[in-house]
């Protein structure tokens, strides 16, 4: 059973991982269980598997009576979740993060059912910083993050979506399906899973000047923000190198063809250019815990394997003049990109499924 939910950054290591187990033990079955809310209700149907959901929400960090409905929705959740595990009887259940899985890893760690909680940031999320407790084996993708749990339970293993982008290195993806060429350099642009209001606005600004350049741009703006942008867009030309969609579904198809991506710094996206070396302006997340991603982005700067744009100084100029200078030099993308790789992990699954098996090897004892 998998667990994890809300936002991209959490979904998709747990795809990564599934994908990868059912190659190597086919016979495999798999319960995701998420949220009513969350990004899973698109995404993990679409990748073809059976998704379960619980309602819950988030806690807020200050006193509120909102806080009482959280628990109130928290206890039922576990309540449900057991259920749903005394049905589906899991060897092993994975958490990835986001408040779904707290109920449910908790549920399966009082019912004594093997547990694995994967970390994907460098600063610990709230939900697994509580599960930690209670679950037999953590797995991380960022060393920072190993002293922020009980050490002895703390493995490393990286993102599960390294190896499966990794895995996908030689795409033969062509950009004619976007109605973009196959012969210019392409720089993606998008604001992590749901889009970013500010990167948004900024690109929209910079259209004008990226219809005159000779590469090419692939934008998304995030579901939700679709409709805004195409307001904004409403009186802007858009040129035939510009190419602007509310998501992109099939990233690991598309992002070993993109020369520069331009992102946020969730942990998700940086193992996944990391994997492929893929050289990246980076603008971090001002709206996260302890500014994670500010630190993300700086891991990969210090290495040359990034540029960093900080939102406070990003306008459609700014981001204008980055591009420019990576999009013109290929030579500095090239150092950036073997840089990037380095630091990569494209056996993530295959270290977090050791993991999962040693949790459940640990109950066997
Ligand atoms: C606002 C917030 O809390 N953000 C957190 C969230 O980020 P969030 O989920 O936004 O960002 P991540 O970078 O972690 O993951 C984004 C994922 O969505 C994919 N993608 C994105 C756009 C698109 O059009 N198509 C697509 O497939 C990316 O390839 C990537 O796999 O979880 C991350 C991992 O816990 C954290 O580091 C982030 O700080």
């Amino acid at each position: 059973m998998v667990s994890g939910g809300g936002t991209g950054g959490h979904i998709y290591p747990a795809l990564a991982l599934i994908e990868r187990l059912k190659q190597v033990e086919p016979d495999t079955e798999v319960l995701y269980v998420g949220t009513t809310r969350g990004l899973e209700n698109k995404i993990v149907p679409a990748a073809g598997l059976k998704l379960v959901t619980l309602h819950t929400q988030g806690f807020k960090r200050s006193l509120s009576l909102d806080n009482f409905k959280t628990m109130y929705l928290f206890l039922k959740s576990v309540h449900d979740a057991k259920k749903i595990i005394r049905d589906f009887k899991p060897d092993v259940v994975l958490g990835t993060g986001g408040y779904v899985s707290g109920a449910v890893l908790y549920a399966a760690a009082r019912m004594k059912i093997p547990t694995v909680i994967h970390e994907q940031n460098s600063v610990v999320g709230i939900t697994n910083k509580f599960l930690s407790h209670f679950v037999d084996e953590i797995a991380i993708a960022f060393e920072a993050a190993r002293s922020q749990f009980p050490e002895e339970k703390v493995t490393m293993t990286g993102n599960p979506r390294a190896q499966q982008v990794a895995a996908n290195a030689q795409s033969t993806y062509s950009w004619t399906k976007d109605g973009l060429s196959d012969d210019k350099p392409t720089m993606m642009i998008f604001g992590g899973s749901q889009g970013a209001p500010k990167i948004n606005s900024s690109v929209v600004e910079a259209i004008p000047e990226f219809n005159k350049r000779d590469y090419q741009v692939i934008f998304a703006t995030g579901q939700k923000r679709y409709d805004s942008v195409k307001k904004q867009l409403a009186n802007v030309k858009i040129g035939d190198n510009v190419k602007v969609v509310p998501y992109i579904p099939d990233m690991p198809a598309k992002m070993p063809k993109v020369d520069l991506l331009v992102s946020r710094a969730g942990a998700t996206t940086i193992a996944e250019i990391t994997a492929l070396g893929v050289p990246a302006i980076l603008i971090p997340s001002p709206y996260v815990t302890a500014n994670h991603q500010v630190k993300n982005a700086q891991a990969l700067v210090k290495n040359g394997a990034a540029a960093m744009i900080l939102e406070d100084q990003l306008d459609g100029r700014s981001l204008l003049l980055q591009a420019d200078r990576l999009m013109k030099n290929k030579e500095l993308r090239d150092q950036m990109a073997a840089n990037s790789k380095k630091m990569g992990r494209p056996d993530a699954a295959d270290r977090l499924i050791k993991v999962m098996k040693q949790a459940i090897a640990d109950h066997q004892k």
